[in-house]
């Protein structure tokens, strides 16, 4: 008899499923704007320098059998300096549970699962909108989803009022997902002093802040601005949960690099909350893949290739933004009607474009552009040779 007649197909992946269909159009002049991967001005992948220095390092120091514990907490240690500060006393004092996990997504999962065990009858409020997959991630850990407001779409910018309005109505402890820099898919995040503003009611409220880090470095080029909101909630005293990927940031992603960190009152908190979240990842995959663990802590550890990391991380920030003020200005020339401001008021991996989705549709099958449906431009598939032909595009779809 057969076992699986009744599985159907499962729905497809809004990200995942652009990048499917730019590869399967032959078009020489196709131009893929969907996965938020970064690419050079020849539109081609990046090895950083400071990877192919970690490698030569690490070259032949593999570990046989699961990363020594040495290793992955020093990649723990050091990425949550990245994240608050070398100086934070928390770190000292060992009030914080880390642990390496499966890059971003893992990193989210991992937390996803965690709360639901620890607070079975709590939600997670979402961003709207946020990244497709953040959806998935706690519904897979049943843990139910709630929305609160942050994008403006009349003015494409942060909808503070509702968002604060929000945070003010939810239940008093509840957990909300937050993007600390460079928001995906918008691209808008909160001035510094409306995060002053929203750490301060969530103290008001009680609420546990868990910060999604996929992109620091990408917003402004510079990691602790970009890291900014993250201080300031450690300043007013929270306790904070943080996924962190070094996917985008370090090029890692296929390494599945990332960290989790939940911050404590104390050590003995911290002790017990470590030892939750490595019985979890023991039934979910053991220990992860140790090579890109070794690279990521080889990098930060040495002074010299972090240096040389935060220049390449200011390159890599630097296309994206000279892509932004080169696809508006190009827009303006063409005497595009619509205002595009937004295109370089955003900031991070993506522009918010306001396409609709009809408009994108004419991109792809007119002009082979390729990008998710709420309008959401990768920037880093933008470059000098595809600028003009992409203005160009999106002034026909939207004149
Ligand atoms: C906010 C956010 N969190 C976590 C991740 C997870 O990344 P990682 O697991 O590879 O570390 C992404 C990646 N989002 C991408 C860049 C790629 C994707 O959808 O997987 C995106 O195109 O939105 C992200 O945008």
């Amino acid at each position: 008899i057969d076992w699986w007649d009744h599985v159907g197909h499962a729905p497809k992946d809004p990200i995942m499923s652009v990048t499917e269909a730019f590869l399967s159009d032959t078009s020489p002049n196709k131009i893929n704007l969907g996965v938020g991967a970064y690419r050079d001005d020849d539109g081609r992948p990046v090895v950083l320098q400071c990877v192919r220095d970690g490698e030569v390092k690490i070259a032949g120091t593999e570990f046989l059998e699961s990363v020594s514990a040495s290793v992955s907490s020093k990649l723990v240690e050091e990425s949550v300096k990245l994240i608050y500060g070398k100086e934070a006393d928390f770190i000292k004092e060992g009030r914080f549970a880390g642990v390496q996990a499966l890059s971003g997504t893992g990193a989210c999962r991992l937390f996803a699962e965690f709360q639901r065990r620890f607070y079975p009858q709590s939600r997670i409020y979402l961003p709207i909108p946020t990244w497709s997959n953040h959806h998935n991630i706690w519904r897979d850990a049943q843990v139910p989803g709630r929305t609160f407001h942050y994008y403006h779409p009349d003015s494409k910018g942060l909808h503070f009022a509702a968002l604060m309005d929000d945070i003010k109505n939810a239940p008093d402890r509840s957990f909300f997902l937050l993007h600390p820099c460079a928001h995906n898919p918008t691209g808008v995040d909160p001035t510094e002093e409306q995060w002053r503003e929203i750490s301060n009611l969530f103290k008001v409220k009680n609420h546990f802040p868990f910060f999604d880090m996929a992109y620091q470095g990408f917003a402004s080029g510079d990691l602790d601005k970009d890291a900014k909101a993250i201080r300031i909630f450690l300043e007013d005293g929270h306790l904070i949960g943080c996924a962190q990927s070094f996917a985008k940031n370090m090029g890692l992603y296929g390494h599945r690099v990332g960290c989790l960190s939940v911050l404590c009152v104390d050590a003995k908190q911290a002790v017990a909350i470590k030892s939750q979240l490595q019985h979890i990842t023991r039934a979910m995959y053991s220990s992860p893949p140790v090579h890109g663990i070794l690279l990521v802590s080889t990098i930060l550890s040495d002074p010299h290739l972090k240096e040389l990391w935060k220049k390449e991380l200011k390159v890599m920030a630097n296309r994206i933004h000279r892509m932004r003020s080169t696809l508006h200005e190009s827009l303006k020339k063409l005497g595009s009607p619509l205002n595009w401001d937004h295109m370089t008021n955003q900031v991070g991996m993506f522009c918010f474009s306001g396409l609709s989705p009809d408009q994108v549709n004419r991109l792809v099958k007119e002009f082979h552009i390729y990008m998710t449906y709420d309008g959401r431009i990768s920037m880093a598939g933008v470059t000098t040779s595809n600028v003009s032909y992409l203005a160009n595009a999106i002034h026909e779809v939207t004149k």
